[in-house]
């Protein structure tokens, strides 16, 4: 595995992002080599990876030199590709330099992994920070069989074009084998993307002919480990911080967000869509709180900054014209929360709010279902630009910009009668049993494996859902 986040076992601290939480449910039993960015700047980074072993797992990780880590990470992947792939081109930031730190470090962790890699190893690249690392060991002469995942959005080639060396990126992914997205859409606009910039052909369903080379495309939506989170949230009112949290509330409903404080997650329009339902419903007024669990991401590119400013400011505001001498309607956290505690704050939550403007996938909404008590779930209220959308069948979908909608939604979450939530949950709790993290996992390594055959089931084919979106639910009237 390859991924620009690696979770080396070293203080305890645990960092929030779906990528690390879902590759160590999957090499946890597997095991295998994890190579990637320890995570720390030094002035004279060496090229020798350092290794640790943990259990299965072998991490190998490389430090970054400030210079690498302002022009890759919290340059171009972060100020290029992140906002361009989540479909927000005005926050777009184009430097030249940027973009040759990011081939620079490309070409650097590929000469690094050299050494440690085996003629038959299976190579798994992780997301947008490492697109052109398959054509730089290409480049070296490995001939391994190489794959790509990518944990955000792709979108269609209108918006993909903005960003600079477009080209050379869409060519770079010619050296892969294998590339997997989480929705069939985001492989639908990739697979366009190469269509309308002639590179190569397609050459089938799902299927591209890259230089002679033949790439196949697939939806290959990551799980969770459900069963490890149904446990978790079962034994949860053991955990000290749960069971404050539960006598904090007193006999006031509980609406939970989680997420990294990032423009994507839809922050300002989530606490003013909490804030319409409770202008519009005054009789929930100090009978609700909304906890809002977002630790700092990215905190030193300028428009995470500007933003952490913003939705702290926004929560304030909205708790001193709401609230009451002794009721918070919002309570915004910025600290990480354990998945151990996170379970049990699931599990005691009526609703579980996930409206990001646009996300990969959204391991959060899962965890939320995965929670739930069966004889007596809480409703997810999940956006419909969320990969989960496409799966999570029984939440109500919502368009996160639609404000009165977000509002009315979260009325009827509240006043959702028994059978109602229930029949959603079985629903859900179905797909999630049966697409784990384990089985993404193997999915998409079987489908690497074995391209000779038609490893690739219909239902990852990008036609496989006739372009179907997922549709908002109509408000309530
Ligand atoms: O590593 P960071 O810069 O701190 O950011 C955390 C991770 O954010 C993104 O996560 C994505 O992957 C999830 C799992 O597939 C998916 O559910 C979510 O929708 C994505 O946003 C990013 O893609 C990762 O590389 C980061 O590590
Ligand atoms: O305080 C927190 C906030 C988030 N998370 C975890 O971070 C991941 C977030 O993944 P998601 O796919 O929802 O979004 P991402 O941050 O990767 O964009 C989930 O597993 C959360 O449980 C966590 O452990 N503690």
């Amino acid at each position: 595995m390859v991924s620009n986040r690696v979770p080396v076992p070293k203080d305890g601290t645990s960092k929030a992002g779906g990528l690390t939480v879902a590759l160590e449910g999957a090499l946890k039993r597997s095991g295998g080599l994890w190579f990637g960015w320890s995570g720390e700047t030094v002035e004279n980074p060496s090229d020798q990876a350092k290794v640790v072993q943990a259990g299965k797992i072998t991490f190998a990780v490389l430090d970054l030199s400030q210079k690498d880590y302002d022009e890759y990470y919290a340059g171009f992947a972060n100020r290029a590709l992140w906002p361009v792939c989540h479909y927000r081109l005005d926050l777009v930031q184009i430097e030249r330099q940027e973009l040759d730190g990011y081939f620079r470090v490309n070409r650097a962790f590929a000469a690094s992994l050299a050494p440690l890699l085996r003629p038959d190893d299976v190579i798994w690249v992780h997301d947008y920070h490492f697109i052109p690392l398959a054509a730089e060991l290409r480049r070296l002469g490995f001939k391994n069989r190489i794959g790509f995942f990518l944990h955000i959005p792709w979108p269609p080639s209108d918006v993909a074009s903005a960003l600079p060396a477009y080209q050379q990126l869409l060519q770079g992914f010619g050296a892969y084998d294998l590339i997997g997205f989480h929705t069939p859409q985001d492989a639908e606009n990739f697979q366009r993307c190469l269509v309308r910039e002639n590179i190569g052909s397609p050459t089938g369903t799902g299927e591209h002919q890259i230089d002679g080379h033949t790439v196949r495309i697939g939806a290959f939506p990551v799980g969770i480990d459900t069963e490890g989170f149904v446990r978790a949230a079962a034994s949860a009112e053991r955990n000290a911080l749960v069971r404050r949290t539960k006598a904090s509330l007193g006999d006031r409903d509980l609406i939970i967000g989680v997420d990294r404080l990032d423009y994507s997650k839809g922050l300002k329009q989530r606490i003013e869509a909490f804030s319409c339902f409770i202008r519009s419903n005054p009789d929930f007024r100090n009978r609700v709180t909304y906890i809002q669990i977002t630790p700092k991401s990215r905190s030193d590119v300028p428009e995470y900054q500007r933003m952490q400013r913003e939705i702290a400011e926004q929560a304030g505001w909205t708790n001193g014209s709401l609230g009451e001498v002794d009721w918070t309607p919002v309570r915004y956290v910025n600290g990480t929360v354990g998945h151990a505690a996170l379970a049990g704050l699931y599990r005691m939550s009526r609703i579980g709010l996930v409206t990001p403007l646009r996300d990969g996938m959204n391991l959060v909404a899962k965890e939320f279902v995965a929670a739930q008590q069966p004889d007596d779930p809480g409703v997810l209220i999940l956006s419909r630009f969320a990969g989960a959308a496409h799966e999570l069948d029984g939440a109500i979908l919502v368009n996160p910009y639609d404000t009165e909608a977000c509002a009315a939604s979260i009325a009827r979450a509240l006043r959702m009668p028994l059978e109602e939530r229930r029949e959603r949950w079985d629903s859900m709790m179905g797909r999630l049993r049966t697409n784990t993290v384990e089985a993404w996992c193997q999915r998409f390594l079987s489908g690497l494996s074995d391209l000779s055959n038609e490893s690739l089931e219909p239902h990852e084919s990008i036609n496989a859902d006739n372009g179907r979106y997922p549709f908002s639910e109509a408000a309530p009237a």
